[in-house]
């Protein structure tokens, strides 16, 4: 792929922390974090990133790629607003890929296709989204995409209710999904008790589903930004 290095990415924050979420939860990683999103999902809590005005740096890709080469980290997490919305993202993220050692995550809410990216000979790990009712955009949701997951991708189901669970499982057993990914529930953040979860869980007998909480919010303030 031509990659145009002073193509330019709306860039809202970039911080190093420990992944709270998903496969790579409690490594370090460098969070990339762009503006805007397609969705407005009820429980989101990054919000603020979606809003027209928000307070964004024009980057360039070349920019992009400093920060990730000075931040020493392996793990990079590339994240919204919807990242996969941005025009040219795929040379953002091929530029990412071309350096050594680089483990590149993208955060992408299940609307946008992620066919593309199957034939690539070395791709980002994607971790999809199943939007579920409780957050109003389910009617979004691309389950072409089902066909192209990899094992070490997640799609992850944030899940805010009893209802949302069982959907949950309808889905993970309509497309068998744990035979093509990891399969993640978290709750909606202070919705819903996580015991309500591993109940269902056990009631299910989803032994090959994991339980994720957002660790960065029993770490820090659930509120607190760049974290
Ligand atoms: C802020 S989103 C950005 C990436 C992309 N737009 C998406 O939705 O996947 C990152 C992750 O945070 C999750 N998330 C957002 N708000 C949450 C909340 N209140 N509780 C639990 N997870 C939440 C989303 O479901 C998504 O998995
Ligand atoms: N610590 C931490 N881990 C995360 N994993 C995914 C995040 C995201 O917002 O996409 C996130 C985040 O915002 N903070
Ligand atoms: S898709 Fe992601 S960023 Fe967009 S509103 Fe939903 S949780 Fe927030
Ligand atoms: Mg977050």
């Amino acid at each position: 792929m031509d990659i145009n290095y002073e193509s330019t990415f709306p860039l809202v924050e970039h911080f190093i922390s420990i992944n709270g979420e998903g496969r790579k939860a409690g490594q370090l990683a460098l969070f990339i974090r762009l503006a805007g999103c397609n969705l407005d999902c009820s429980y989101c809590d990054t919000k603020w990133a979606n809003k027209a005005d928000v307070k964004f740096e024009k980057k360039t890709i070349r920019e992009i790629v400093d920060i990730v080469k000075n931040s020493n980290c392996k793990n990079v997490t590339l994240t919204g607003g919807e990242p996969l919305l941005k025009k040219d993202v795929d040379q953002l993220i091929a530029a990412i890929l071309e350096l050594d050692d680089i483990r590149l995550e993208i955060e992408t809410n299940g609307s946008q296709s992620i066919k593309k990216y199957d034939d690539w000979e070395r791709r980002p790990v994607m971790t999809l989204d199943y939007k579920l009712a409780s957050s109003g955009c389910e009617a979004a949701m691309n389950t072409e995409n089902f066909n192209y997951l990899h094992k070490e991708d997640s799609v992850k189901f944030v899940s805010g209710s009893r209802a949302d669970l069982e959907r949950t499982l309808e889905i993970i057993t309509k497309y068998d999904l744990t035979s093509k990914a990891n399969c993640i529930i978290s709750p909606v953040f202070g919705q819903i008790e996580p015991v309500e979860i591993v109940d269902f869980m056990k009631e299910h007998e989803m032994n090959d589903v994991f339980l994720q909480l957002q660790m960065h919010k029993i770490i820090w303030d659930p509120n607190k930004q760049g974290v």
